[in-house]
């Protein structure tokens, strides 16, 4: 099964998590992390900068990894690296995603994340609990 490499940035911000919701292909109306393929060459934290740039028009500084997940869909196996982050330029526009929402820490789990993400967010409920901020 072929591999794909993705990174993806957990945006915090005043308290909150943003959510965006794909507006197009297999998973549309799937909630996820904004994110997108890495390219050869290109190191996962230049990655994430270039993604966001490219579908929210804002610049982050990506902070900590907070997990990678590995997981099974039926067409392809994929590897996607979180990193907490926080926006240092710009205000987000949705250039390619249908909605996005700004979660309080107890509102994650209200909506339908995309299967790869549940871990992940799981992770952040952690993370948050860790920061005292859930
Ligand atoms: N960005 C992002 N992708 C995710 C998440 N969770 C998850 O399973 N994915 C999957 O990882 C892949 C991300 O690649 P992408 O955003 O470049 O997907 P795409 O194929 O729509 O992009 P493309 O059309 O530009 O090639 C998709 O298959 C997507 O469904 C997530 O939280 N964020």
């Amino acid at each position: 099964m072929k591999t794909i490499e993705v990174v993806a940035a957990i945006i915090h911000h005043d308290g909150k998590i943003l959510a965006t919701q794909r507006g197009y292909g297999d998973f549309k109306d799937g909630w996820e992390f904004p994110g997108g393929k890495m390219e050869a060459g290109e190191t996962a934290e230049h990655a994430i900068v270039r993604e966001i740039e490219e579908e929210l028009n804002v610049e982050i500084r990506p902070e900590k990894l907070l997990h990678t997940v590995e997981y099974d869909y039926p067409n392809f196996h994929l590897t996607m690296h979180c990193f907490i982050s926080v926006i240092t330029k710009g205000t987000i526009e949705l250039i390619e995603h249908e909605d996005a929402k700004w979660l309080k820490p107890d509102e994650l789990d209200s909506i339908a994340w995309l299967p790869a993400d549940v871990e992940v967010v799981e992770k952040l409920k952690i993370y948050l609990k860790e920061k005292n901020e859930l």
